[in-house]
């Protein structure tokens, strides 16, 4: 069953120019320049539920308006769509109990209360039940490891911390379906993979669909064995995430550590050198220029060492942008 159906949704944005200095601000009260923005271009696809996409695009390629259209806070210039069976942004009741929106730049918690007074009012206002949403919160805190955090006023709490009570926050109401908006922006690598391992259990455990954005690719990798690639708010790619390293299989890495300088120019006519360092040096190969290239290096080059391998995900998801 689907639980996301987006059909041609479009967004554009209308928004007025606003020059430097106080002479501008002047002339703009007579006179104001009106632009527009498509943020959103023709984007069509459905999700399962139970299900964990990625969501990918560069910077302001249209993910978090699309994420804001698919959660009700946007209306759409144009588009059909359908989330657990609802328009979003009639904004009705029985949707919004059902959904959930984690924006990694912008936090639910209230600064300076506990997070426990924001679970508290979570759950009056999504209705839970009282030995529920204890059950839950000793599941959700044994978990993540933030039961002495509880009490703490959130803005004496590290990033790392308050992003997994934000976690929890969103989590009261066991909404069917998740909107994670870089979930783990800013964190170090141990609480990236504590986030990771925790949205991985919860979706396995109760079979909640997430769409998760985020620009470390190692989340994705973790999570989602589908991923939905947008750029200049159009969609790119619609498919496995093993797949986009496939369309790319005529691209090899080849490392090399030289025992003497070399001539960019030399190196440069077989491939695209993409980092030197020193004596060492990587290179984008394509694999019909392989064979010469080996033959080049091991005859007419002082190498210590080489090695050929396919291109990493995050390079492959660097050049569908591209
Ligand atoms: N309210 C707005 N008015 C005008 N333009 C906007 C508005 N909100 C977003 N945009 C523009 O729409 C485009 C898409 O923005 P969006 O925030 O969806 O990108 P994103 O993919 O989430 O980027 P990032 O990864 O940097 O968060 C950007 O060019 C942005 O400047």
């Amino acid at each position: 069953m689907n639980a996301i159906s987006v059909k041609n949704l479009n967004k554009v944005f209308t928004y007025y120019e606003k020059k430097e200095g106080f002479q501008h601000s002047l002339k703009n009260l007579l006179v104001r320049k009106q632009k527009t923005k498509e943020a959103v271009k023709n984007i069509s696809f459905d999700i399962d539920s139970g299900d964990i996409i990625g969501f990918l695009g560069p910077n302001g390629a249209g993910k978090t308006t699309t994420l804001k259209m698919l959660s009700g806070i946007l209306y759409p210039t144009s588009g059909e769509v359908h989330v657990l069976g609802y328009c979003p942004w009639k904004r009705q009741k029985e949707f919004k109990m059902k959904y959930s929106m984690v924006l990694g730049q912008k936090s639910q918690l209230w600064p300076d209360l506990p997070a426990s007074e924001t679970f508290r009012l979570n759950q009056y206002i999504y209705e839970v039940d009282e030995r529920k949403c204890k059950m839950l919160l000793d599941e959700l805190t044994e978990y993540l490891d933030v039961k002495h955090l509880l009490n703490v006023q959130v803005r004496r709490l590290s990033l790392g911390e308050r992003m997994k009570l934000e976690l929890i926050a969103s989590l009261i109401h066991s909404p069917q379906l998740i909107f994670l908006d870089e979930p783990s922006i800013g964190l170090d690598l141990v609480s990236q993979k504590k986030i990771r391992s925790f949205i991985r259990y919860w979706n396995e455990q109760y079979k909640t669909t997430v769409m998760i954005t985020s620009h470390y690719m190692k989340d994705i990798e973790d999570l989602c064995e589908r991923v939905i690639v947008i750029n200049g708010g159009e969609k790119l790619y619609d498919g496995s995430l093993s797949d986009v390293n496939y369309m790319f299989k005529d691209i090899k890495i080849v490392n090399l550590e030289l025992s003497s300088e070399i001539d960019d120019m030399k190196l440069g006519k077989f491939g695209v050198i993409t980092k030197k360092d020193g004596l060492n040096c990587t290179m984008e190969v394509n694999r019909e220029n392989l064979h010469e290239f080996i033959g080049y290096v091991t005859q007419k080059l002082n190498i210590k060492d080489i090695s050929i391998s396919d291109i990493p995900v995050e390079k492959g998801i660097e050049l569908l942008y591209r």
